[in-house]
């Protein structure tokens, strides 16, 4: 492990200095588009500002034969477009395949100045953190590049999840984690064949009525409760990042019709800590703007507390209900996420300016 005085120092001479914080920028939607087909990539430059986070992946769901042409399309991409408020990102193929070294080394001195975050699939430790932080390091150097390109890790694996903190602490260059719900069932030997989302046999039921003598009847109609498969996941998720300063991130919810579960899987991932997810067609764009942005009764609420509040200690009742200096904190970190999305999203922005306090 490197002591602790090294761990801001570039890994190769030349290289720009790493980060010393996360820059918290808005990522409520991270839309993936495959660079090599041509449909998607001329929608590109309109989806510019409509967006937070705009990826080229060239990992899974690009055909094996078309990892070349992906890569040119992302260089060609990134060259030519302007992103202007919005985040440019890729996911590079595993550090296992053929294709990443050419990836990384095509990339980064062609785009590297543009690209803000890599992200990499199946991470299973801090060893492959440590091999991204040198090797990036490396081809920034030698290209010139200014900025510390930065590090997302997939958690698709059983031994990712395992390794999550120390994944976390690898290298100033994290910025974050998503979930990878498909890779890891299948390495958990898990019995879902989804691609996120929740599945309706995992559920708890209501207890057995029981009739006027007393006995239990077991084949009454019961109400049974449909539970989140990915909530152990995704909590150890947020406390990792928490606690190392990154941001985790819902992965993709692949039943792109069904709009109103997408909605509802987001939702739990917002509430429980993370700050985005994934879009893997247009219409998932606008269901995660909406639930990763705090409500107007949210904030409404949160300025309400913030104002009774006064200097944020000791402890009073608002509508019936005791507010204190934990609350409050709840409060600040609901209003603070606000005014981030609204710098940069003036419908949002508006919004909250309309809201009245009472
Ligand atoms: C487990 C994981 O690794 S998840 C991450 C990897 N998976 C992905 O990245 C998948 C990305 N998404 C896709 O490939 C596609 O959206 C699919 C295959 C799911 C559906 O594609 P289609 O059947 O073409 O969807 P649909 O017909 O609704 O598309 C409507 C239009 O939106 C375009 N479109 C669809 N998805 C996207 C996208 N992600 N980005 C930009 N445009 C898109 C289509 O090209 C089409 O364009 P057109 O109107 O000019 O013909
Ligand atoms: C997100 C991803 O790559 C997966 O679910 O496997
Ligand atoms: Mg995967």
């Amino acid at each position: 492990m490197r002591s602790a005085k090294d761990f801001f120092s570039p890994l190769a001479v030349g290289a720009p200095a790493p980060v010393r914080e996360i820059p918290a920028k808005p990522s409520r939607a991270i839309h993936f588009f495959d660079p090599g087909n041509p449909k998607m990539a001329a929608k590109v430059p309109d989806m510019v500002g409509t967006v937070d986070v705009l990826l080229g992946n060239l990992e899974d769901a690009v055909k094996a034969e078309n990892k070349e042409i992906a890569r040119e399309g992302l260089v060609k991409i990134g060259q030519e477009v302007d992103f202007g408020p919005t985040q440019f990102w890729t996911r590079i193929n595993s550090l296992d395949s053929p294709w990443v070294l050419d990836d990384l080394t095509t990339l980064v001195p062609a785009i590297g100045e543009k690209l803000d975050v890599i992200m990499v699939p199946k991470v299973q430790g801090a060893e492959d953190i440590h091999y991204m932080d040198r090797i990036l390091a490396q081809l920034e150097a030698k290209a010139g590049i200014t900025k510390p390109i930065l590090i997302h890790a997939i958690l698709e694996t059983a031994r990712g999840v395992a390794n999550i903190e120390e994944i976390c602490a690898a290298s100033p260059r994290m910025q974050g984690l998503s979930l990878g719900p498909a890779d890891l069932a299948a390495d958990r030997r898990m019995k879902t064949t989804r691609v996120g989302g929740g599945h309706p046999g995992y559920l708890v039921r209501a207890d057995a009525p029981r009739n006027e003598a007393g006995e239990l009847q077991y084949d009454a109609a019961r109400t049974t409760y449909q539970q989140d498969l990915w909530h152990y996941t995704i909590a150890r998720m947020v406390d990792a990042c928490a606690m190392h300063g990154l941001f985790p991130y819902y992965g993709p919810f692949g039943d792109i019709k069904d709009t109103v579960a997408c909605e509802d899987q987001f939702r739990n991932a917002f509430l429980l800590g993370c700050v985005g997810a994934w879009s893997l067609h247009p219409v998932q764009i606008k269901i995660a703007n909406k639930v990763f942005s705090p409500s107007v009764e949210d904030i409404k609420h949160a300025r309400r507390v913030i104002a009774a509040m006064g200097d944020g200690t000791g402890a009073v009742m608002l509508d019936g209900k005791m507010e204190d200096d934990a609350s409050v904190k709840q409060c600040k970190v609901m209003v603070e996420l606000a005014e981030r999305l609204a710098a940069t999203d003036p419908d949002l922005k508006a919004m909250y300016d309309a809201i009245e306090v009472d």
